[in-house]
């Protein structure tokens, strides 16, 4: 038997590849665990709906079924053991601590029952036990954590997809459907639909597509929210339809047929390299989502202000950088990384809100949510997390929408209400002059809001409430 987790691939599955090689027949099974981890956000769960879809369909396509049950993983999986007289269960290991503590629990009931049980290296480059100080601790600065996994040479060759799948015995399962995963408003699952495929298939193509037409150009167009020149494969690595070691030997061997790819090829793995570090800070720091890496911040003087945190999830802060990539977020389930960070110091540094409102937002709406890349990202941003950005650099959202997006076209597509604003002023519609903002047919205050907080006197707040924890 083998138990898919955030592994909803066939290709590169080693708990898969070993059931499939022993020539038995093989049950494959999802278990459903709420209970396990954080609970999943809306978009992560309409993207497992699909992402199983494709997964039961790859599996029947090799003769085999996927099995979908619901409950507590550690005692779900010996039931249907048992149910099947499966004689060996295996899985892919998640180096996180409620997953590896649900791991062991698994082991120990399934010895009882007299079933062997194996789990495999799971989805990350190193395991965290080969990236530690002499002290034994995990590494918490990038660079040199960068360094080390780069020095253990690339990773092991990618497994392929069993051709066949023996198929066991009929175990009753759960309908997709009565797991209600998908939203009940359609018209929100409907950006998700136009914008995403999710399953590997899909996957594999849009790192082809990558690697194809993007990896050249990618040094000078990763930041450019107005272009498209990222991956996009952040939902299909949450969801394990790809490994980090394919891209990984795809991308060097695009290098290697053309050395023109190798800086951006180099520079992309690097940015792997950071999912990496974010899955192992988790590893070390289970509770991220919910700590200060720094314990100083601990006395920060948030804000609870509801309605500032209103306005800024439905994108309306008035600033169309940070609107546009919140629409961007509610519309599609994504966000571009330049964004991400711009929005995310909004809220921490100009609204003075607490990083964890915005981390659980996104992870209600993000498709990538991700347990250690979110809380990561956002303790970077806000300054409190490891080998963060300080917390005095106070993103001008302004100067950024024009560094980023020079000619509006990002805040345009997100933005309809900003269509006619001309480039020159597009991130600055509160400097246009009345006769600029009739012409662009917009009523400030109406039609589109007036900054809800000025950058000079937020920026100056932030500071000094930086200062105060300090000081201590
Ligand atoms: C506040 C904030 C929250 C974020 N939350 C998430 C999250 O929940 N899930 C998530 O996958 N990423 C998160 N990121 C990181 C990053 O924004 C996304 O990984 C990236 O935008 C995905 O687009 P892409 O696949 O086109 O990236 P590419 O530029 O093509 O990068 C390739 C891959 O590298 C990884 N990666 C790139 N940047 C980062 C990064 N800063 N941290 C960790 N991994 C990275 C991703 O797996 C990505 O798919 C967050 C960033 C910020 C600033």
């Amino acid at each position: 038997m083998v138990w898919f987790r955030d592994d909803l691939r066939l290709a590169d599955h080693p708990a898969l590849h070993a059931a499939a090689k022993t020539g038995a027949p093989v049950v494959c099974l999802y278990v459903l665990d709420d209970g396990l981890a954080r609970p999943p956000g809306a978009a992560t769960r309409w993207w497992l709906a699909q992402s199983l879809r494709a997964l039961g369909a790859a599996i029947a396509a090799c003769g085999g079924s996927l099995v979908l049950r619901k409950g507590p993983a550690a005692r779900i999986i010996p039931d249907v053991a048992r149910e099947s007289g499966a004689r060996a269960v295996y899985w892919n290991g998640i180096a996180q601590a409620p997953h590896q503590a649900v791991e062991s629990q698994l082991e120990a009931a399934l010895t009882k029952l007299g079933v062997d049980s194996q789990s495999f290296p799971g989805d990350l480059l190193a395991p965290p036990s080969a990236i530690r100080t002499k002290e034994g601790r995990g590494l918490r600065v990038f660079t040199p954590f960068w360094r080390r996994v780069l020095s253990l040479g690339d990773p092991a060759k990618p497994l392929p997809a069993p051709k066949q799948l023996r198929p066991a015995p009929k175990i009753a399962g759960d309908v997709l459907e009565s797991w209600r995963l998908e939203p009940a408003k359609p018209d929100w699952a409907g950006g998700l639909r136009e914008t995403w495929t999710p399953g590997e298939a899909s996957a594999r193509q849009r790192l082809r597509d990558f690697l194809r037409h993007s990896a050249r150009a990618y040094v000078g167009n990763r930041d450019r929210p107005d272009r498209d020149g990222t991956s996009r494969l952040s939902p299909h690595l949450r969801f394990g339809e790809l490994s980090p070691r394919q891209i990984w030997h795809a991308a060097r061997f695009a290098a290697d047929e053309d050395p023109a790819l190798r800086p951006g090829i180099e520079k992309f793995l690097s940015e792997l390299g950071w999912r990496e570090f974010c899955r192992h800070l988790l590893h070390d720091h289970p509770d991220l989502a919910t700590r200060n890496l720094q314990a100083n911040f601990d006395g920060f003087p948030w804000t609870r202000d509801i309605k500032a945190l209103a306005a800024w999830q439905r994108g309306r802060t008035g600033y169309p950088i940070v609107d546009a990539g919140l629409r961007q977020l509610w519309h599609t389930g994504a966000m571009h990384n330049r964004v991400r960070m711009v929005v995310a110091s909004f809220l921490v540094k100009h609204l003075l809100i607490d990083w964890r409102e915005g981390e659980a937002w996104f992870w209600d709406t993000l498709v990538d949510a991700d347990a250690g890349s979110n809380p990561a990202n956002w303790q970077w941003v806000a300054g409190c997390g490891a080998d963060a950005a300080p917390y005095f650099r106070v993103f001008n959202p302004q100067l950024q929408g024009e560094k980023f997006d020079p000619d509006g076209t990002y805040v345009r597509r997100w933005m309809p209400e900003l269509k006619q604003m001309p480039a020159k002023l597009i991130h600055r519609p509160w400097q246009a002059t009345p006769i600029e903002l009739a012409s662009a047919g917009i009523t400030l205050g109406e039609t589109y809001p007036h900054p809800i907080v000025d950058h000079a006197s937020g920026r100056e707040r932030a500071l000094a409430a930086y200062a105060k924890i300090r000081k201590g």
